[in-house]
């Protein structure tokens, strides 16, 4: 094949991974809440509260949360439940729950995902709280959850959805963390660009599913972690067999290594481990992928960062 010259954007591609910036604390608990979700949302958000503190009093200094949390998975409830972050206090019940107990408990929390209003507008959105209780943060779910297994499951967030446009990577009192919500993990060059741009964990709420649960839910943690060598958390709601979206569970964390640190099935549990940071630059050492890539051959492309410049 012909090679051409090269264009602005191949010109100016980033490389692979960026150095690994020290991180503020090289040892942590994180706790991961896979909590029960109802069509009670003032007794989803008391509940959330409730084992926030539960995980914070174990000694967990980053709390993850599931995806969808304050409302049950469907179209119908998008629009209902949906909070308006921005305009905050009482237009977002959920998220100023998350802010005052990350101030009073001194943690930092990534907030799983709430259906976001913002104008005409609905996202799936997830919110980072610091330890100041200050929104650091949010995501929107990049990459809809638009599919058809016939005969299993069908789903098309995109009747009521908008995606998000941006990759969210945030620099916390644990740590650089990406962020992802659910099917954004099966999209290999999000976590690549997180690696890139110096991520040490990629933070995934996520409710997949008893079709693909079983089939790709650990497969893509571990493949994303091992991949982009850091570590990879999930949390998913528990699971209610008489829901209309019926969950999978297993909220995991994943080491650099592949290895998958702490795990569960599907009820309501709070899942405490530590995190050690210092296992990134053994394992990048012992294993030096991220140094061995053909840059000559291939690189992946930081397109947002290239149209900003
Ligand atoms: O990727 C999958 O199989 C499940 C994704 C999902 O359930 C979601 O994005 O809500």
């Amino acid at each position: 094949m012909a090679s051409s010259s090269a264009s602005v954007a191949e010109q100016a591609r980033v490389p692979p991974a960026l150095p690994l910036p020290t991180p503020p604390v090289e040892k942590f608990k994180i706790a991961l809440c896979q909590i029960t979700v109802t069509p009670d949302k003032e007794r989803n958000i008391a509940h959330a509260r409730n084992k926030i503190q539960k995980a914070a009093a174990k000694g967990a200094k980053l709390v993850l949360l599931p995806e969808i949390w304050n409302s049950p998975y469907s179209n119908d409830c998008f629009p209902v439940y949906a909070e308006d972050i921005d305009a905050g206090g009482d237009a977002s019940p959920s998220t100023a729950m998350l802010s005052q107990l990350s101030r009073n408990l001194n943690i930092t929390i990534v907030g799983g995902s709430i259906p976001e209003r913002s104008g005409d507008q609905l996202f799936n959105t997830c919110c980072v709280f610091g330890t100041d209780g200050n929104l650091k943060a949010k995501h929107r779910k990049i990459h809809l959850f638009d599919i058809d297994i016939p005969g299993k499951i069908t789903f098309t967030e995109s009747k009521t959805l908008t995606a998000g446009e941006t990759p969210t990577i945030v620099d916390t009192e644990v740590g650089r963390i990406g962020i992802g919500i659910c099917y954004d993990i099966q999209f290999q060059e999000l976590a690549m660009i997180y690696a890139a741009r110096g991520a040490h964990l990629l933070c995934y709420p996520g409710a997949f599913n008893m079709t693909t649960g079983p089939l790709h839910w650990e497969l893509l943690q571990r493949a994303r972690a091992v991949d982009n060598q850091l570590y990879v958390a999930t949390c998913s709601p528990a699971r209610d067999a008489g829901a209309g979206y019926v969950a999978w569970g297993h909220s995991t964390l994943v080491g650099p290594f592949g290895e998958v640190l702490a795990t569960t099935e599907h009820e309501e549990a709070i899942i405490l481990v530590e995190i050690d940071y210092s296992l990134l630059q053994l394992r990048r050492t012992s294993l030096p992928l991220l140094k061995q890539g053909r840059g000559d051959l291939y690189q992946l492309v930081d397109v947002k960062r290239l149209n900003s410049q």
